[in-house]
């Protein structure tokens, strides 16, 4: 099988809400969609949907680098996705988010031609995964009122995004453990606001009221990681420090991390997730695959890598439940609250009408 042609989409889907975390606040997500056709016959999806701080890029800049991947991988096998990555990273450095849009829509492409769901083919450990919601920045009588919905539905795990403001942090996980009740899992998100020492304070204050926190120091200070990690009763994930398995391997090296949050706009799609998975397991350590505000087609790529690997203990592939669902999009999988059941369809098990 040739790739024939790779066209790219954009698309903006609005959120049913504003989403605030410690960086930026969203209200619609911008995100290009990437269409593989081959001379099989056979059509890929993927998408890539960048966050400038965390990876540098834009929807512009990965357009602008996903045409240029066009050209040069017309006439490529899509399922020798090792050559493609070589062939992309030997080219242009960087720019995740695009080589994420193009691993995805090869790794559907495989699938199609296997005749097998993604799930299956990178391991199949099973076809059901559990994620949490995230709640964004809010008062703690919205948060507290939000957290109660999303229990209602059938959501067992919560992420609640800190960092703003620690008076705030600290009222709305009380209102938000006091709604809920103990057996729902919580988690916190800082997004890089806090140093080292400030962490050690907040985290002493959240007590056993949290399980884990994601992401408190900025990116680049993974120095401090194993001292914090030493110092907090509760589980450390790293976010925006990992992108790569170098980086994982550094980290998990050094003691710095309980939990990777592995999201496949950083990795640069499936095969850079694989590789980060299998350090992170080889240390003992567990992941999550997480997400940047993405539609349905990435998430359901990270879906299915979830239901693959034992390794990966979470999901925080929540995005699409406060989209409103955009027309062009049918399949994936199915969600019971907080169980995604992924399809038996072969690839990602979507029809993308673009
Ligand atoms: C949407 C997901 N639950 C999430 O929180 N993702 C990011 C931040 C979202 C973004 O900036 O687009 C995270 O930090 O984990
Ligand atoms: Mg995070």
């Amino acid at each position: 099988m040739k790739i024939t042609k790779i066209e790219t989409f954009r698309q903006q889907v609005e959120l049913t809400e504003p989403f605030k975390i410690s960086f930026r606040t969203i209200t619609a997500v911008d995100t290009l969609i990437v269409k593989i056709s081959t001379d099989a016959g056979l059509v890929g999806f993927g998408e890539a949907s960048p966050i400038e701080q965390v990876t540098a890029e834009s929807v512009d800049t990965e357009q602008v680098a996903l045409d240029f991947f066009a050209d040069l991988l017309v006439g490529s096998d899509p399922c020798a996705i090792e050559a493609l990555h070589t062939k992309m990273d030997s080219a242009l450095a960087g720019h995740t988010a695009a080589k994420a849009g193009i691993d995805i829509a090869c790794f559907d492409l495989l699938g199609k031609q296997a005749g097998l769901p993604l799930w299956k083919l990178l391991g199949g450990n099973a076809n059901q995964i559990v994620s949490d919601v995230t709640l964004g920045i809010e008062s703690p009588e919205k948060a507290a009122q939000d957290a109660k919905k999303w229990v209602a539905q059938g959501f067992t795990e919560l992420k609640l995004k800190v960092g703003v403001d620690d008076a705030s942090d600290l009222a709305t996980v009380k209102a938000v453990r006091e709604a809920v009740g103990p057996d729902i899992d919580l988690r916190l998100d800082a997004n890089q606001a806090w140093t080292a020492k400030h962490t050690i304070h907040m985290m002493a204050q959240f007590g056993d009221l949290v399980s884990a926190v994601e992401q408190p120091l900025p990116a680049d200070d993974t120095r401090d990681l194993a001292l914090v990690r030493a110092n907090i009763d509760q589980q450390l994930m790293v976010d925006e420090s990992v992108h790569s398995a170098k980086d994982a391997l550094k980290i998990v090296a050094d003691g710095g991390a309980d939990l990777i949050n592995i999201k496949l706009q950083k990795s640069s799609g499936l095969w850079g997730a694989e590789q980060i998975n299998a350090i992170a397991e080889s240390a003992g350590v567990n992941t999550m695959l997480g997400c940047m505000l993405e539609t349905k087609v990435g998430l359901t790529a990270a879906a299915h890598f979830v239901a693959a690997h034992k390794n990966v203990h979470f999901a925080d592939l929540d995005g699409f439940l406060t989209f409103k669902a955009p027309a062009w999009l049918h399949g994936g999988f199915e969600n019971d609250g907080g169980v995604f059941t992924l399809s038996d369809e072969p690839g990602l098990g979507m029809t993308i009408d673009l």
